[in-house]
C-alpha cells in the first residue's frame, strides 16, 4: 500500500522523536527523501565547494533524479519507520535480520553484520535495470562508500541475477529516442563511474543468469562468487549495441583479447565454471549451498580490519582509475550512437515484439 499524505507527516513528526541519532548518512537520505516528496527534483543551484553541509545535502537531494514525489513520501515513510523505536527494538531482537537502509521499488538495500547489499529487486522482468534503478544504485554506491560497512555486495532476487539493461528503457522514454540516448549516456556514464570509483570492496554474489551490463560490470569488481546456476552473457552484437562498463579494457585484461571477443563480439554466453577459468569469476558453488556457504564467508571478510581493506583495494586500483574514466566516457558516446543505430532499434523492436529471445 502507497504512503499517504497523512502517513508522511506522521513519519516527519515521528523524526523528531528518535531517541537516537541515526547518523549523517542517514540524516541526509531523509532530508533528500523529504525534499523530493515535497518540492519535486532539485532544480536549485549547487552551493559552492567550501560550504560542506549544504553541499552534502544538495548532493543528496539531486541524486534521486527525477524520482516521483509519491515514491520519494514512501521511501521516506519506510526509511523513518526502520528508525523508530519499535522497528529498533524488533531488528535488536532478531538476531542477523537486515536492516532496511534504502528501498527504492526495485532495488532494496540493506545492512547488517558489517556488510551492505544491494539486491536487483524485480523478479518478474528477471532483474532488468530500468532508468530509475540506475539512478537508485547510484545513490546506494554513495551512501554505502561512507556508511559504516566494511564491503558491500550486489546480489539478485529470484532465479535470476539480471538480465541487463531493461530494453524498453529507450522506446518508452517520453521525449524520442534521441533524446532518451542523450540522457542514457550521460545516465550511464555516471552510473560507471560510481562504481570506478567505489572505495570499500565490492563482492557480487551471482545467483542466476547475468546479462549484458550486470556483466560487464563484474570486471569493475573486487570479487565475484557464482552458484553453479549462473551463466554470463554479453549479446551486444545480437542487439546492435557495444561494449560498456569498461569491459571493452576489463574483459581483454582479465582473460586476453580472443576470450573477450568470444564473449563481447560474438555473444558467446560462459558457464559459470567457463567464466571461472577465464578469470572473471572468483569461485564457483554449488547452488544447494551457495547462499549459506558465501554468506558465512563474506561475514568473516566483513570482520576484516576495513580500513586496511580499502587501503588495499586503492593501491590494487590506483593506476588504472584514469584509464578506465576514459575508457568510459568513450564506450559512452560510442552506445550514444549505437542506440540510434538501425541494427539496435530493430533487435530492441524484435524483441519487444517477442520475435527473438537471446
Ligand atoms: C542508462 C542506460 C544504460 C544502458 C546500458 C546498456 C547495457 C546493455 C545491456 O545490458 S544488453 C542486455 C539487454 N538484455 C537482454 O537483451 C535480455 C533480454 N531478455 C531475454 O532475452 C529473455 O527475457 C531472458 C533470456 C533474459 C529470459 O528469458 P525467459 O524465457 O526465461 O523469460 P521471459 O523472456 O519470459 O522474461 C520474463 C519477463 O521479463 C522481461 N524481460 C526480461 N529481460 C528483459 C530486459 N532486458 N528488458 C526488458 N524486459 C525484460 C520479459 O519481457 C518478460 O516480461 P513479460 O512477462 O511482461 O512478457
Amino acid at each position: 500500500m502507497r504512503a499517504s499524505q497523512q502517513d508522511f507527516e506522521n513519519a516527519v513528526n515521528q523524526v523528531k522523536l528518535l531517541k537516537k541519532d541515526p547518523g549523517n548518512q542517514v540524516k541526509l537520505q531523509l532530508y533528500a527523501l523529504y525534499k523530493q516528496a515535497t518540492d519535486g527534483p532539485c532544480n536549485v543551484s549547487k552551493p559552492g565547494v567550501f560550504d560542506l553541509v549544504n553541499k552534502a545535502k544538495w548532493e543528496a537531494w539531486n541524486a534521486l533524479g527525477s524520482l516521483p514525489k509519491e515514491t520519494a513520501r514512501q521511501n521516506y515513510v519506510d526509511l523513518v519507520s526502520s528508525l523508530s523505536p519499535s522497528s529498533e527494538a524488533s531488528n535488536q531482537g532478531k538476531s542477523g535480520a537486515d536492516v532496511k537502509v534504502q528501498e527504492s521499488k526495485d532495488i532494496v538495500v540493506t545492512s547488517e553484520d558489517g556488510i551492505t547489499k544491494i539486491m536487483f529487486n524485480r523478479p518478474p522482468k528477471k532483474n532488468a535495470i530500468t532508468f530509475q534503478m540506475y539512478q537508485d544504485i547510484i545513490l546506494a554506491l554513495k551512501n554505502a562508500s561512507t556508511d559504516n560497512s566494511a564491503i558491500t555486495v550486489f546480489t539478485g532476487a529470484g532465479d535470476y541475477y539480471c538480465s541487463g539493461n531493461d530494453l524498453t528503457n529507450f522506446t518508452s522514454a517520453s521525449g524520442g529516442m534521441e533524446k532518451a540516448a542523450e540522457g542514457g549516456a550521460v545516465l550511464l556514464r555516471e552510473f560507471v563511474n560510481s562504481f570506478i570509483d567505489f572505495p570499500k570492496p565490492l563482492v557480487a554474489v551471482v545467483n542466476g543468469p547475468a546479462v549484458g551490463i550486470s556483466v560487464t560490470l563484474l570486471g569493475l569488481f573486487d570479487a565475484v562468487y557464482a552458484s553453479d546456476k549462473a551463466t554470463f552473457h554479453t549479446p551486444f552484437s545480437h542487439l546492435g549495441q557495444s561494449p560498456e562498463a569498461c569491459s571493452s579494457y576489463t574483459f581483454p585484461k582479465i582473460m586476453g583479447s580472443a576470450k573477450a571477443t568470444e564473449m563481447l563480439l560474438f555473444g558467446k554466453k560462459l558457464t559459470a565454471r567457463e567464466a571461472c577459468a577465464q578469470g572473471l569469476v572468483t569461485e564457483v558453488f554449488p547452488d544447494s549451498t551457495f547462499k549459506k556457504e558465501i554468506w558465512t564467508r563474506l561475514k568473516a571478510y566483513a570482520k576484516l580490519p576495513p580500513n586496511s581493506m580499502r587501503i588495499s583495494k586503492q593501491l590494487i586500483r590506483k593506476n588504472e582509475k584514469e584509464k578506465l574514466h576514459a575508457v568510459n566516457a568513450e564506450e559512452c558516446s560510442t552506445l550514444k550512437e549505437r542506440w540510434l543505430s538501425e541494427e539496435c532499434i530493430n533487435a530492441i523492436m524484435s524483441f519487444l515484439s517477442r520475435k527473438s529471445k537471446l
